[in-house]
């Protein structure tokens, strides 16, 4: 199936099942997300957030069903590299950065033009490579950090560098894995800014169980359940969902 290109959707998921020897993480899941959308993906431990991250960056393959991007990629026919260069980026719970090198030369690591080290590390810059270092550490609010380690970070700024390696390389789509834990409450509240900013031009998935966190981002939520879709719509509609709150919030 292939959908047309004035479409706004820009990740598609279709009837996807991945099995595990018989047992079904996701069961026949169809979630679509628009081009500049950020979605917050909540659920119970197990409900197939982490598979369905997986199969959207090629890590799984699923049983059944298909995962559209732009419409016409089927990210299930590809390997993690090529959805990758398609535009995919995905960040881990964890931070993995390189903590020896700058804030700027882990950036610089990572960008896209040029992915050797050397190379990246002391080659000369251009002016236009300079004022677009200089915008991404401004949005990742590290600017002032700029030649400091990345060991010498706190948390919070490691997850926030990472997530500016991430841009570095101009993702379509960024996936984004519990970015709030173990954050302090000034850092969740400026991570939830900075997803929305970057969600302006660019698509987000958020998976997060910190209800405080997915309110500041004040997108549609997805709630997912043995690995299908239990409730769509606003964070105050799935939350008051009788299934969202017997299965997950609780009473
Ligand atoms: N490689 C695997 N082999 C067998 N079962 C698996 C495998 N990966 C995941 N599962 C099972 O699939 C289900 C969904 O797991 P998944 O990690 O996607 O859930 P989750 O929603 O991310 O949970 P959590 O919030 O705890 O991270 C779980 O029951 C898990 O045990």
């Amino acid at each position: 199936m292939t959908i047309p290109s004035l479409t706004p959707t820009l990740l598609y998921l279709n009837n996807v099942t991945v099995s595990f020897d018989g047992f079904r993480a996701l069961n026949a899941l169809s979630l679509a997300i628009d081009q500049a959308e950020m979605r917050a993906i909540i659920g119970p431990n197990g409900a197939g957030k982490t598979t369905m991250m997986d199969v959207i960056t090629g890590k799984t393959r699923p049983t059944d069903g298909e995962a559209l991007f732009e419409g016409h990629h089927d990210l299930t026919r590809l390997d993690e590299a090529s959805i990758a260069t398609l535009g995919i980026g995905r960040k881990f719970q964890t931070p993995t950065v390189f903590e020896m090198h700058t804030v700027e030369d882990n950036i610089l690591l990572a960008l896209k033009a040029d992915r050797r080290p050397f190379r990246a590390l002391f080659s000369r810059r251009t002016a236009q490579e300079k004022e677009r270092m200089d915008a991404l550490l401004e949005r990742i609010r590290l600017k002032d950090h700029r030649r400091r380690k990345a060991s010498e970070l706190s948390h919070g700024q490691k997850q926030w560098l990472e997530i500016g390696m991430l841009l570095a390389q101009e993702p379509k789509l960024l996936l984004v894995d519990e970015p709030a834990a173990g954050m302090t409450d000034q850092e969740t509240a400026d991570t939830a800014d900075l997803l929305r900013e970057i969600a302006q031009t660019r698509s987000v998935v958020v998976v997060e169980h910190d209800m405080v966190f997915v309110r500041d981002l004040d997108v549609k939520v997805t709630c997912l359940h043995e690995g299908s879709v239990l409730a769509e719509g606003t964070l105050d509609q799935v939350s008051s969902d009788e299934r969202v709150i017997e299965v997950y919030l609780g009473r």
